[in-house]
């Protein structure tokens, strides 16, 4: 009989370790037959209620590139995009460029380095976050007061890219192929949106804004208490701009008004996303918006491939703040700058959470 002493003797640290040790990551716990989550996978109540908020049946807006370069069609791609970016924060993309075939096969490289034999994926397990190849279970396991349901591989792209031996060899091709896609999306992106602020289509690239990348392949196994967890908490992105694969699997949410709104899957459709630092650089222009994923119900895993981009992490000292071209005495700068040390320093010194950056760099 349970006599409450449990709660007490509960050691949170231990069994987190234990998880982590075991290498099986929560695909191995899903496949393992289990019908209950471990304790330390329940989400605090505060987080479980608003799962049950009603989401909205609109979607976040959709945006064809097909006319990018046309001088007639261009100026509307450019107000839709930066309208999308100061409103949603999210928006998706189709005719981008990237050819059909690289967009199943990244997600076909992802399901099969997380679909491999739990023993041949355990070999690969390594928690190590700042370089090189990562495969882990919740990249801020020992930051979180609660786990969630997903694993990961993250793959180095820039500025210092992990070695490509070291990229599992299921999924190497179409890793080193998907930065090269996401790059040149999220390239044309940025300069849409940097026409939209009134600025040079190349000022980001000027800055560097894919000096640094990071790849990101997310599994989200089948959960059987979808209701006591979540598949990513509540978070905003940390950099400048993120670009999102997912597949046919629902799970994805992002905040709008006072509710939640699900991004439905749409094959050849590519989800971007502002990040904070874009948010501070466009003074609060382009917003950065909260977003999570539900734990997975379906028993196909949903999977999904991120790639963020950021100025070169290296630069330490180096400032960044809002663009002085922006500000005027009606617009004045509403966020202090950062150096990348401070954004570094915050970035690991915590859990994924919601407006960190952007509230602490507040004026
Ligand atoms: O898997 C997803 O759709 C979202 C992942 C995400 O938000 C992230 O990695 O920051
Ligand atoms: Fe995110």
């Amino acid at each position: 009989m349970a006599t409450g002493d449990e709660t007490f003797s509960y050691d949170h640290m231990k069994e987190l370790k234990e998880f982590d040790n075991s290498k099986i990551g929560v695909k191995g716990l899903s496949e393992s037959g289990i019908t209950t989550i471990p304790v330390f996978f329940i989400q605090p109540p505060e987080t479980l209620s608003d799962l049950k908020s009603s989401s909205t049946c609109t979607e976040i807006p959709l945006i064809d590139l097909s006319n990018v370069n046309s001088d007639l069609h261009r100026p509307k791609i450019v107000e839709q995009i930066s309208e999308a970016a100061r409103t949603w924060g999210f928006f998706q993309v189709i005719n981008h460029g990237v050819p059909v075939l690289a967009l199943d096969e990244i997600i076909v490289g992802i399901k099969a380095f997380h679909e491999q034999p739990t023993e041949v994926r355990g070999k690969q397990y390594v928690r190590e976050e700042g370089r090189g190849v990562m495969y882990a279970s919740n990249n801020d396991l020992y930051r979180s007061k609660a786990a969630s349901w997903y694993d990961s591989l993250q793959v180095w792209m820039a500025p210092e890219p992990a070695k490509v031996e070291d990229i599992p060899a299921v999924c190497r091709r179409e890793v080193v192929e998907w930065d090269m896609h996401a790059k040149k999306v999220a390239t044309t992106v940025m300069e849409l949106l940097s026409q939209g602020l009134g600025l040079e289509p190349g000022k980001f690239d000027e800055l560097g804004f894919s000096d640094t990348r990071l790849f990101m392949g997310h599994c989200y196994p089948y959960c059987p208490q979808p209701d006591l967890t979540v598949g990513i908490k509540s978070h905003t992105d940390y950099g400048l701009l993120t670009v999102l694969l997912q597949n046919q699997v629902h799970g994805l949410q992002v905040k709008h008004g006072d509710g939640w709104v699900n991004v439905k899957p749409l094959r050849e459709g590519l989800i971007i996303n502002i990040g904070d630092s874009l948010q501070i650089i466009s003074n609060g222009e382009y917003k950065s918006v909260e977003h999570r994923v539900l734990a997975n119900s379906s028993k196909e895993s949903r999977i999904s491939v991120v790639e963020f981009f950021q100025v070169d992490k290296r630069n330490e000292s180096c400032s960044y703040g809002p663009l002085p071209e922006l500000l005027s005495p009606e617009k004045p700068a509403i966020y202090r700058n950062f150096t990348m040390r401070e954004f570094q320093e915050n970035f690991y010194s915590k859990e994924i959470d919601s407006k960190s950056l952007v509230e602490k760099l507040k004026l």
